[in-house]
């Protein structure tokens, strides 16, 4: 790949967007972000030091804080906990403020990068070259979270998950400040009856196209 070139993939939660994202960043030898990690950490960062998930401000302080260097091999960041936080904290205008710069520089590195989260073709790259919103039932999200999640010893019920999901799905597309929303110029991708394999081989032809253009 020789132009800088910016692939963009949101959709809601356990759609496998991030599987996909990193595949295809290996796939193009591009550097690679999970922005939920950033909302994670701020939620985390929050409850461990005793603040209110309810408290703007003390969210916002936290994102302006945050590390990002501790993202990687931190398995709290990726709990059930830790993404019920993350949801609730991204919906502060100046959380996602104070997480745009990174995100945006991210992105802007010479050679392209692959981003993925829920506005990241809306917001944070919106001149991306290639953009997919990547979707499945909730019902599948769920039992593929579920399984995820019990596979590692985490005791969660599949109908807790399907529950969180649908809290967080309408959590993410309800708030004002940018909303989890497909960009008109993104091309969805329902991966409900698609195993990994055959989902990184839709997405990828999907982003050939973008390159074709
Ligand atoms: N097409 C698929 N078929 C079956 N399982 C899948 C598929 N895609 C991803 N998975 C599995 O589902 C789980 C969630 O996938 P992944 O973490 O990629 O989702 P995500 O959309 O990035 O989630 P998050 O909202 O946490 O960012 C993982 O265990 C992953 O291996
Ligand atoms: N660009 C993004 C990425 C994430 N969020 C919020 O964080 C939560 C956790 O994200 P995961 O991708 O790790 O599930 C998610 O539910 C969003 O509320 C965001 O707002 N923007």
């Amino acid at each position: 790949m020789t132009q800088p070139f910016v692939i963009a993939v949101d959709g809601p939660a356990a759609s496998g967007k991030g599987t996909i994202a990193s595949r295809l960043a290996a796939h193009y030898g591009l550097p690679f972000l999970d922005t939920g990690l950033l909302y994670r950490a701020v939620g985390l960062d929050v409850l461990t030091t005793g603040g209110d998930l309810g408290d703007a401000r003390a969210a916002e302080a936290a994102a302006r804080a945050l590390d990002s260097g501790r993202l990687s091999n931190d398995a709290a960041l990726t709990s059930g906990d830790a993404g019920e936080a993350a949801s609730r904290v991204a919906g502060y205008p100046g959380v996602r403020a104070a997480l745009l710069d990174l995100q945006q520089a991210f992105a802007a590195q010479a050679g392209g990068a692959v981003l993925d989260g829920r506005d990241i073709g809306t917001v944070i790259a919106p001149n991306a070259q290639a953009k997919l919103f990547v979707t499945a039932t909730p019902e599948t999200r769920a039992r593929r979270r579920w399984l995820q999640l019990t596979g590692r010893g985490d005791p969660i019920t599949y109908e807790a998950m399907l529950a969180d999901i649908q809290r967080r799905d309408e959590r993410d597309a309800g708030r004002g400040a940018a909303p989890m929303v497909q960009a008109d110029d993104a091309v969805l991708l329902d991966t409900t009856d698609m195993d990994i394999e055959a989902a990184f081989d839709a997405a990828r032809r999907i982003v050939e196209a973008a390159r074709a253009r």
